[in-house]
């Protein structure tokens, strides 16, 4: 990529000029000329710099790699708080993941991580940019030292290494008894009407024959997932967590918000006719339409007195490479454009969690045998203009030899465990085939 070592460049000799020794912002943004040799994912996995995270709309066209962190924020509020401090600089983005617990101040886990990056290559359509923010609190000319010397550390891009790690083996939590147990449980409490849904989910811990490369897989798995957002953090060269995930959270474009319930799943089949009779017992299967209909329910209440004008679109399919869904998108007019506060509302929804919330909380956090961290939270940005962010679901954690994959499914009335594992065993193949479809065994020495 001789575009970007040539605005690197020129980043630097601008920022080898004077600078204030006083607290300040200021952001350089260059367009690229033409499409970078490589992606921008194969970009990202070449920088040494952490943290790393990759973003891309579920339609294509908008896509982000971001790396370095000049300052991190532990919440929304926070984050939202800095973009409203520097509303003067208009393309000031943080990025980043929410936990499913995102208001969970007191959790060994860090809940939040959304920072704002030393460095921004981001593409719109076929247009590309890189964006280069200069923030301190204190020295500026200290920042534009530290940045200088970060832009050193910059690389070229280079292909994407293959997937070579095979699964070893794998381990279910909850196994399919304690899973069986678990959805009884929640029926009994659903019986007595504690709560209407339950989200239940399964962490798939599989250990691999070598540490698998995060940009790889994800890259691997946009290849073939479509119609999803793929995003990834990647905290170290060996911990991220990432995902292809087809649910959207919330997109806010000044004050509209676009939402949606995205909950009811049947299994995809390959061949097209099949795979409408599927589609068509989804729409018309009583279980499934329960289940979407409480998530249209859930999200209208918590709008409540925040946005107005709702409008909720009749149910459509959503095919997607394991499963298809029911979507019914919503869309409405806020109050104010206020991203903590969308977040408060809306996550988690009951397509992710229950209803009520609170009770469905409860028994999952009582009940659920692992904690779900990242799962079921969010990724994204938010900026003053606009801020966008997927639920993190078909999502695995990336640790060295280990992969955890995580897969739930909506309890209602209704609901059968073992049709339900089925549902989740599909959600989770999404990520998980890619292991075997990709698998290049090592060339053997000799
Ligand atoms: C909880 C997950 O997915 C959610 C649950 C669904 C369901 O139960 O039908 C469908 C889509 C998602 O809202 C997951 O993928 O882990
Ligand atoms: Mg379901």
């Amino acid at each position: 990529m001789k575009q970007i070592s040539a605005i690197i460049e020129q980043l630097d000799t601008a920022l080898a000029g004077e600078w204030p020794d006083t607290a300040g912002i200021r952001q350089f943004s260059y367009s690229l000329q033409k499409q970078p040799d490589t992606g921008l994912l194969e970009w990202l996995s070449a920088q040494p710099c952490y943290p790393k995270f990759y973003w891309q709309q579920r339609d294509g066209n908008e896509e982000a790699a971001v790396c370095g962190d000049v300052c991190a924020f532990g919440n929304m509020s926070q984050a939202q708080a800095f973009i409203r401090e520097h509303q003067d600089v208009p393309d000031l983005h943080l990025w980043g993941l929410n936990a499913f617990n995102a208001d969970n101040d007191d959790a060994d886990f860090a809940a939040n991580a959304l920072f704002l990056p030393r460095i921004e290559l981001c593409r719109k359509g076929t247009t590309y940019w890189l964006r280069c923010t200069v923030f301190s609190s204190r020295s500026l000319r200290d920042e534009a030292r530290r940045t200088r010397l970060f832009l050193r550390s910059l690389v070229a891009s280079r292909d994407l290494p293959p997937i070579a790690s095979r699964v070893i083996q794998h381990q279910h939590l909850p196994a399919q008894p304690q899973w069986n147990e678990l959805i009884s449980q929640a029926l009994t409490c659903i019986e007595q009407q504690q709560f209407d849904k339950v989200v239940l989910a399964r962490k798939t811990t599989l250990t691999l024959s070598q540490p698998l490369n995060a940009c790889a897989f994800l890259a691997a798995s946009r290849e073939v997932n479509h119609h999803c957002y793929h995003f990834m953090l990647a905290f170290t060269p060996q911990q991220a967590f990432l995902g292809s995930s087809p649910e959207r959270l919330f997109l806010r474009d000044h004050t509209e918000l676009f939402t949606e319930a995205l909950a009811g799943t049947v299994a995809n089949h390959p061949d097209d006719d099949e795979a409408q009779a599927l589609g068509e017992w989804l729409l018309n299967d009583g279980k499934n339409q329960r289940e979407n209909l409480l998530v249209v329910d859930d999200i209208c209440q918590r709008l409540q007195g925040g946005a107005h004008s709702l409008d909720v679109m009749p149910a459509e399919i959503l095919r997607l490479r394991k499963v298809q869904h029911l979507r019914r998108s919503i869309h409405g007019e806020l109050a104010e454009a206020d991203d903590a506060g969308c977040l408060q509302r809306l996550q988690p929804t009951a397509a992710v969690a229950g209803l009520p919330r609170q009770a469905a909380r409860e028994f999952i956090a009582r009940y659920e045998p692992f904690d779900r961290q990242w799962y079921a939270g969010s990724a994204g940005y938010l900026s003053t203009e606009q801020s966008e962010f997927t639920v993190a679901l078909r999502s695995a954690a990336v640790k060295g030899y280990q992969l955890e994959l995580y897969a739930g499914a909506g309890i209602v009335a209704g609901s059968d465990a073992a049709q339900e594992w089925q549902e989740i065993e599909n959600k989770a193949a999404g990520l998980r085939t890619l292991l075997e479809e990709h698998y290049t065994p090592a060339v053997q020495a000799g």
